[in-house]
C-alpha cells in the first residue's frame, strides 16, 4: 500500500571526524504515514529521533533509502516540508506579525489579501496579535518559538515536521499550543511528525505513537491512539483515566527498557 509520506528503507551513520569510528543512528527503516496523520516519535535520548527526522526534512544526508510525498521522490529542503525546531528561529530585524507574515511569502495558492488574513490568523492563534510591531529580540524565547510556529503554519506545508517544538514553553503556553495544534490536525487534516520526550503529549496528540529502540533506531512499538482513547475525549479533557494511565505507564515501561540499553551500552 502507498502512503500520502513513505520513509523506505532509510539508514543514516555518522562518521568521526578521522572518518575511523562509524556510528550507526538509523537502521534501514521503512514506514508509512498517512495523509492527515498525526504521528508522534518517542524513544531514549539520542536513539536517532531528530535524525530521522531531519533526513525526511532533506536536512541530512542519509546511507540510503528514499522519501516520498504523494509518490513523488523527495530531495533537499522545501516549501512541501516545513519545519519547527526546538530553539527560537525567528528574523530579528522584522516584526512578529512580518515574520509571520514570511512565511506567507512564496505561497501562489492564496492573494494577497488573503495572506494578511492567514497571518492575522495564525497571530491571533499562537496569541501574539498584542505584540504584532514587536521585534522579535523584544521578545520572549517562548513568545519567538509561537512566532516560529505561526510562520510555519502560515506557509501552508503538506507536511509538518516539529522537533520538541513546545519543549522550553512555559505550561499554560504549551497546553494552549497543544489543543491550537489539535484542533488544527481536525480541522485541516495536516499531516504531522512530532519528537518528544513527554509522553503524556505524545497520547493527548496522536493518532499513533511510534516508539524507537536505543541507537541505532528502530522501531519497537506503533501505538494507534485513536482506537485507544478517542481524539475528542482527549480533546475535551474526558477521557477514561484509567486507561490514560495504563497507556502512560505501559509507554514508559517501554522506553525505560530502552533507554537501559544505552546504559548497557556506555
Ligand atoms: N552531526 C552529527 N555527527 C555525529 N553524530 C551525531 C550528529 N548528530 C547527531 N549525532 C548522534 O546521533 C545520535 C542520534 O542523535 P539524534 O539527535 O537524532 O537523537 P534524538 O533521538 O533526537 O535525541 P534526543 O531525544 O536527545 O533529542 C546521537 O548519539 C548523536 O550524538
Amino acid at each position: 500500500m502507498t502512503h500520502f509520506l513513505e520513509i523506505e528503507n532509510i539508514a543514516k551513520t555518522y562518521w568521526s571526524d578521522d572518518g575511523k569510528t562509524e556510528t550507526k543512528v538509523v537502521l534501514p527503516l521503512t514506514m508509512g504515514i498517512r495523509e492527515g496523520e498525526m504521528v508522534m516519535f518517542l524513544g531514549p535520548s539520542g536513539c536517532g529521533k531528530t535524525t530521522l527526522m531531519r533526513i525526511v526534512g532533506g536536512l541530512e544526508t542519509r546511507d540510503h533509502g528514499i522519501i516520498r510525498l504523494e509518490g513523488e521522490e523527495l530531495g533537499g529542503p522545501n516549501r512541501r516540508r516545513g519545519m519547527v525546531f526546538q530553539s527560537y528561529s525567528s528574523f530579528p530585524w522584522l516584526s512578529v506579525r512580518e515574520n509571520i507574515k514570511f512565511g506567507t511569502r512564496y505561497r501562489k495558492d492564496i492573494t494577497a489579501t488573503e495572506k494578511n488574513e492567514v497571518t492575522d490568523h495564525y497571530m491571533h492563534m499562537v496569541g501574539l496579535t498584542k505584540y504584532r510591531d514587536f521585534y522579535t529580540n523584544k521578545i520572549s524565547g517562548g513568545m519567538r518559538q509561537r512566532v516560529a510556529i505561526a510562520r510555519t503554519l502560515a506557509s501552508s506545508p503538506q507536511v509538518l515536521l516539529m522537533d520538541e517544538p513546545f519543549g522550553a514553553l512555559d505550561a499554560q503556553t504549551r497546553e494552549h499550543l497543544q489543543l491550537q495544534l489539535m484542533d488544527i490536525n481536525t480541522e485541516e487534516k495536516k499531516t504531522t511528525i512530532f519528537v518528544t520526550h513527554d509522553v503524556e503529549e505524545a497520547i493527548l496528540l496522536a493518532n499513533r505513537i511510534v516508539i524507537f529502540s536505543a541507537r541505532p533506531a528502530r522501531v519497537v512499538k506503533e501505538i494507534d491512539v485513536d482506537a485507544i482513547i478517542p481524539v475528542e475525549d482527549r480533546r475535551n479533557g474526558t477521557a477514561d483515566m484509567k486507561t490514560f494511565f495504563d497507556l502512560r505507564s505501559d509507554i514508559h515501561k517501554i522506553i525505560r527498557d530502552q533507554y537501559a540499553e544505552t546504559l548497557q551500552e556506555a
